[in-house]
């Protein structure tokens, strides 16, 4: 594939659990190109991105902590077509990073978690006056995008539902990016859920786990030896209806990763959710 046709591909979170998966998915992919590998651990300063995902040759990109100087690099880059910056670093910096890579015309694909419902829309607006696409993808399985449809469709005949996730104990926010999307999928139906029928007290906070606008209760495991994992339970007289979504290892997520490289530079604007580009 001649470079004009290929797309550049920042990694940013490049040493970590997801980032590593991406180097490969990305190495493996013949119209993409790994042009930078961003991460701010010290011990990976200068490593061969290629070698620290696991692959048995180099691919002589160095790990570095400089985002910006690479955004502007791969912004100047002219034979190939826009850049794409992919995130799976931390929910502290996931705004910052998503803003840089706009103001400098690469597009984002994000599946860092722990955006609030306020910084989603800013981002929103400001790549609608980029005119640049964006990508904000809670989970990037098929298997979570089915979950959630079949848990709407669900939702339509049963009024009582709760969410529990359960991820690895190395998560830092909670509850789960997904899980937060999923109740705002049965929210948008606009029906009240879950109406009590007694006073409750929790006899410890937090026992009936956390409340979601949506008036769905959301429950978070954390775990050494889960991956993630979700249950949406619905309840009504007699019945109980589950669905559950588990990974059993990271790769799962890397179809949906490389479709919404693939996609973004078609977008103008920010869109929220693997389910949108299927
Ligand atoms: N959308 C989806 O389908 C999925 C989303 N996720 C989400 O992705 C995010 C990352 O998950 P995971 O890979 O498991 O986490 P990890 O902690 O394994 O990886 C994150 C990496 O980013 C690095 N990092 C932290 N801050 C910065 C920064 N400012 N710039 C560059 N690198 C930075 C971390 O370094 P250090 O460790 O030194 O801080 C670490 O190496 C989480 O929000 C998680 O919820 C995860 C799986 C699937
Ligand atoms: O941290 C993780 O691991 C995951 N995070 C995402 C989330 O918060 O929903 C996606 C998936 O659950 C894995």
């Amino acid at each position: 594939m001649s470079n004009q046709a290929s797309i550049p591909v920042i990694v940013n979170g490049a040493a970590g659990k997801m980032g590593r998966e991406v180097i490969k998915a990305v190495a493996q992919a013949s119209d993409l190109t790994l042009l930078g590998a961003i991460d701010t651990t010290p011990q990976y300063q200068g490593k061969d991105a290629g070698e620290l995902a696991g692959l048995s040759e180099p691919l002589e990109v160095p790990i570095s902590n400089q985002l910006e100087p690479m955004l502007a690099y791969v912004a100047g880059e002219r034979q190939m077509q826009p850049g794409v910056l992919v995130d799976f670093t931390h929910p502290d910096v996931v705004y910052n990073n998503i803003r840089s890579a706009i103001a400098y015309g690469i597009r984002p694909v994000v599946g860092t978690t722990g955006l609030s419902p306020a910084q989603i829309q800013e981002l929103s607006d400001f790549a609608e006056k980029a005119s640049t696409g964006c990508l904000i993808i809670p989970n990037f399985s098929i298997g979570m995008v089915l979950l959630q449809e079949a848990a709407v469709r669900a939702s339509q005949y049963f009024d009582h539902v709760e969410i529990i996730e359960l991820h690895h104990n190395q998560k830092a926010d909670a509850p789960s990016g997904t899980a937060i999307q999923t109740a705002q999928l049965l929210g948008e139906l606009g029906k009240t859920f879950n109406t009590a029928i007694v006073e409750e007290t929790e006899k410890i906070a937090g026992a009936r786990g956390s409340l979601a606008d949506e008036g769905i209760r959301i429950h978070s495991v954390r775990l050494p030896g889960l991956i993630a994992h979700q249950e949406v339970i619905f309840g009504a007289a007699g019945q109980i209806y589950t669905l559950r979504h588990d990974t059993s290892d990271r790769a799962c997520y890397m179809p949906g990763v490389l479709l919404a490289i693939r996609k973004v530079n078609q977008l103008k604007s920010l869109v929220y959710g693997l389910e949108k580009i299927l």
